[in-house]
């Protein structure tokens, strides 16, 4: 099978960042991103991360670095390592959880796009016009906004959980409601590329997937999967529609087997268009 080439000397440079990995998955038949998070001590982490793509790249989408490997890599090392990631059809997630002023946000952002990388995940906790405002900026550069809606870890309901007072709410009677829908209603207003939604979470994903309209339908993200409890099959049955997953896969005995079996295994689920 021919695969299309998504590398950014010859990717169609009309295509957002929503429409290219939407492509590739489509292309590869998966819609695993793969995080990868080498533990503290990793010797030669640039060498490891590219090992992986090499390796894992026929059997997913994208990748997702985090600050395992974006704080103790060089600008030329994140630099080489996008542009492989690229040269393998993948796009690029750089996990920073944003979550700062607008001109702070956007100069990460620049520095960011100028290594390769297509797209971050960032906090809604930055309120409804902030969002709008970076994430309009971004998609000027073709880059992509990935924004935090409720989180996979356990503690998450102290926070995405909250209830918060309406601010529509002119009624008499105060209304509260919880802070993970007014993220996901800010994230359909500013047009952001993805939310993420933690697999373990399936309530949650089941009540954003169903209140997107073909127009407003947002792609759902879900890491928590496997190793922190969350299952494949049932988040993309609830409406899931990219599974972040790092250690299951990158901490097993072969990783090549483990990803390839995790992709059969959900090879006849439809993915996001
Ligand atoms: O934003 C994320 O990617 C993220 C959000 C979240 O709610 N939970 C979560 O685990 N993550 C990240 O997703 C990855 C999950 O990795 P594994 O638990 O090893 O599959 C890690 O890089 C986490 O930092």
């Amino acid at each position: 099978m021919v695969h299309i080439r998504w590398s950014k000397s010859n990717m169609i440079s009309s295509l957002s960042f929503k429409e290219r990995i939407c492509a590739i998955s489509k292309d590869k038949k998966s819609s695993i991103i793969l995080a990868l998070d080498p533990p503290y001590g990793t010797k030669n982490i640039f060498d490891y991360v590219i090992e992986k793509i090499e390796s894992l790249s026929s059997y997913s989408c994208a990748i997702k670095l985090n600050f395992h490997v974006i704080l103790p890599l060089s600008g030329n090392e994140l630099k080489k390592m996008t542009k492989c990631a690229h040269d393998n059809d993948l796009q690029v997630i750089a996990d920073l959880k944003l979550n700062d002023i607008f001109d702070t946000n956007k100069v990460v952002i620049q520095h960011l796009a100028s290594m390769g990388f297509d797209s971050t995940i960032l906090n809604p906790f930055i309120g409804k016009n902030s969002l709008v405002s970076i994430t309009r900026y971004a998609h000027s550069l073709g880059f992509g906004i990935i924004s935090l809606v409720y989180m996979s870890h356990p503690e998450a309901v102290e926070g995405y959980g909250a209830l918060i007072q309406s601010q529509s709410d002119h009624a008499v009677e105060t209304k509260f409601l919880p802070l993970y829908r007014s993220f996901y209603g800010n994230s359909i207003i500013a047009g952001v590329d993805g939310v993420v939604i933690g697999g373990n979470r399936l309530d949650i994903i089941k009540e954003c997937s169903s209140k997107g309209t073909p127009t407003t339908n947002i792609p759902i993200y879900s890491p928590g999967l496997i190793t922190q409890g969350g299952n494949v099959k049932d988040a993309l049955a609830s409406g899931s529609n990219y599974l972040i997953i790092g250690r299951a896969i990158i901490g097993s005995n072969s990783p090549v087997t483990t990803i390839r079996s995790i992709r059969d295994s959900i090879s006849d689920r439809n993915l996001y268009l």
